[in-house]
């Protein structure tokens, strides 16, 4: 069992995973006769494979509780999956970097401060979505089409908080 104790969520430290939506941290123009501020291409949407397309779900989920246990973690080999919070929940993020195997020294826990969003980049392995402190809402942007894009990889990580 890996036990990890998640780290506040930084660009930096997530770039080997994909990116991390903030518009905070990010650059920006004004749009629509400056009635708009565009915070422009935060993250890579990635639809590969025949007959792949991008698509937008919502997902409504129920919060974990810490410590965090996690049985194993995922990958979309074929795209990449955002998770952008819509009223500022925070989540823990769990991931590796994409390969055949997990190497356990790789594995990294973060934890978002409500403000941030996720992009994982194809083939990032990854927990699945655990929202903390009460029923999140959040907008999903991924692949859709046909083909497998989930595998699972079995691996115990134990994930605390500050
Ligand atoms: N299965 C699904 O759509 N969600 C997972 O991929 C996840 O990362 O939560
Ligand atoms: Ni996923």
């Amino acid at each position: 069992m890996l036990n990890l104790k998640a780290q506040p969520l930084t660009p930096e430290a997530f770039e080997d995973f994909g990116e991390v939506i903030d518009t905070r941290v990010a650059k920006s123009f004004p749009i629509n006769g400056g009635r708009t501020q565009r915070f422009h291409d935060l993250a890579r949407v990635e639809a590969l494979g025949d007959g792949a397309r991008p698509m937008i779900s919502i997902f409504v989920s129920q919060p974990v509780t810490i410590p965090l246990e996690v049985e194993g973690l995922e990958r979309h080999p074929l795209g990449s999956q955002a998770f952008i919070p819509m009223h500022g929940e925070r989540f823990v993020v769990v991931v590796a970097p994409p390969g055949e195997r997990i190497e356990p020294e790789s594995v990294r826990a973060f934890v978002t401060d409500g403000g941030q969003g996720v992009n994982y980049r194809a083939g990032t392995w990854h927990a699945i979505h655990s929202v903390l402190d009460q029923e999140g809402e959040f907008l999903v942007v991924d692949r859709g089409g046909p083909g497998n894009n989930c595998d699972e990889h079995p691996l115990k990580v134990l994930v605390t908080l500050d």
